[in-house]
């Protein structure tokens, strides 16, 4: 049933064709270890660096960050990896999957919510890529930025296999300098924050934050993950699909925020930059910098094009191209209006505000495939998906219920700059609402989908359905 076989190999000079729908087995190509980039090579820019360093300023030391780093890495890497491997199951994009638990109209309000999550950080990525660029070659920072976002959204128009040769691209080359920048410091060592300056329960809610922190960042990658895994053949292992995501995204996430939590122990004025020029030598920090501003790019084509799969999914009326080039101009006029110092950290708490979202879709989505249609097995064909008034129609509401009843009963844990509930403050901003919204929106589904009859995992899976869902 091959229709277009452009899209059936890995030339990554050919535009997709695709937006949202199922990819037709005579398409599927591509090897799992392409998960292993796909989730590298966005996490290669300022953001994860920052965020690693988060907690030492609040004395959490070097090894209590590390710590919390690596734990919320491990979590926050698992949910993001189990999602990828949906991917070549359903051959959809990871928000539309979402339509078997919401429903088609129901799954608009997660699919709503994904596209703002992901124009934020396309709004994020362009600004910090641009300063570097533009402070590294003494550059204005208005044509920098644009120069970005031309970039991004070029690339993301070209789509799936340009995004996946990209990636392979800036992997390899931001290893290299990874390693490099990793053996400098350690020469360097660190600096006076290394240690420790609190103990007893104070120790411990820090770095109850800074895991948190951690988890927040490296889970939100969830929704994207089938959006990169989709093109796969169908029978691609499972283990292999998770194993080189979660590497991919453990790794990335974990060197970088390493990095970062090292560097902010130098205790320097001007940041992690103002620390990268007290520990690298000149020809190195030029370096470093540089390929930290260019790897925005891979980071911010990522999220339009995923905010595409997103905005379609909730019914934006224009194509694939024409909403990634949409959100790139938007993107573009946040960042100018907004591209101040002060406006970078209340973007941050906003993104984790959003993200508040993503725990609850993740346990849901996951009980979904992996419970109530035993590992992808027993969905309906393909096509349900795609029909506004089909089996898949409407509003299903175990999903719905349980959504947003887990984002109601995780308010009171809630801790952001933005919005802090009760049991947030009295755990000094450690921020536990992840864990109970993707707990109560969980088990609320698993329950509600046994009971309400029309949820397949309930019925034997019709013969039909297996054919396309086995
Ligand atoms: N979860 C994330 C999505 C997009 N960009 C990020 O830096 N992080």
């Amino acid at each position: 049933m091959s229709t277009n076989p452009t899209n059936s190999t890995e030339n990554a000079l050919a535009v997709e064709r695709h937006g949202i729908e199922y990819i037709d087995e005579g398409q599927r190509h591509g090897d799992p270890r392409n998960q292993f980039s796909i989730r590298f090579s966005p996490v290669i820019y300022l953001a994860a660096i920052v965020l690693g360093g988060s907690a030492v300023p609040m004395g959490l030391g070097l090894s209590g960050s590390l710590t919390a780093i690596l734990l919320g890495n491990l979590l926050g890497a698992i949910c993001t990896a189990a999602c990828a491997v949906m991917g070549p199951r359903l051959g959809l994009p990871q928000i539309p999957m979402g339509r078997s638990a919401f429903g088609y109209r129901g799954n608009h309000l997660p699919a709503a919510l994904s596209s703002l999550l992901y124009l934020g950080y396309f709004t994020l990525g362009t600004i910090l890529g641009a300063k570097s660029l533009a402070e590294l070659f003494k550059l204005p920072f208005v044509p920098v930025m644009i120069g970005v976002v031309l970039a991004s959204v070029l690339i993301a128009i070209f789509g799936y296999n340009l995004l996946h040769a990209f990636g392979r691209w800036v992997t390899r080359v931001s290893i290299v300098v990874l390693v490099v920048v990793s053996v400098l410091l350690v020469m360097h060592g660190p600096g006076a924050g290394a240690a420790a300056r609190l103990d007893g329960t104070e120790y411990w809610l820090v770095w109850l934050l800074e895991f948190t922190i951690v988890f927040s960042y490296t889970m939100s990658w969830a929704p994207y993950a089938s959006d990169y895994s989709r093109y796969l053949p169908r029978d691609t292992s499972r283990g292999k699909i998770f194993g080189y995501a979660f590497a991919g995204l453990f790794l990335s996430t974990t060197w970088m925020m390493a990095l970062g939590a090292m560097l902010t122990t130098l205790g320097s004025q001007g940041g992690v930059i103002g620390a990268f020029e007290l520990a690298l030598p000149g020809p190195v920090l030029v370096v470093t910098l540089f390929t930290l501003g260019i790897a925005a790019i891979p980071h911010n084509s990522v999220n339009l094009y995923s905010g595409a799969m997103a905005s379609l999914t909730w019914g934006f009326p224009l194509n694939r191209s024409a909403t990634v080039a949409l959100s790139g101009v938007l993107g573009a006029v946040l960042a100018v209006l907004f591209g101040g110092a002060a406006f970078e950290d209340a973007f941050h708490a906003f993104l984790f505000l959003v993200a508040y979202y993503v725990t609850p879709w993740l346990a849901i989505v996951c009980a979904d495939y992996f419970w109530v249609h035993r590992g992808g097995r027993g969905y309906p064909p393909a096509a349900e998906f795609g029909r506004p008034d089909g089996q898949l129609g409407g509003i299903r509401w175990p999903g719905m219920a349980a959504f947003l009843l887990g984002i109601l009963v995780s308010v009171p844990f809630m801790a952001t700059d933005l919005f802090t509930g009760p049991i947030g403050r009295a755990l000094n901003g450690a921020d536990l609402s992840y864990f109970v919204s993707f707990l109560v929106a969980g088990g609320v589904y698993v329950l509600a989908a046994r009971r309400v009859s029309g949820v397949a995992g309930e019925r034997p899976a019709p013969r039909a359905t297996s054919e396309h869902a086995d």
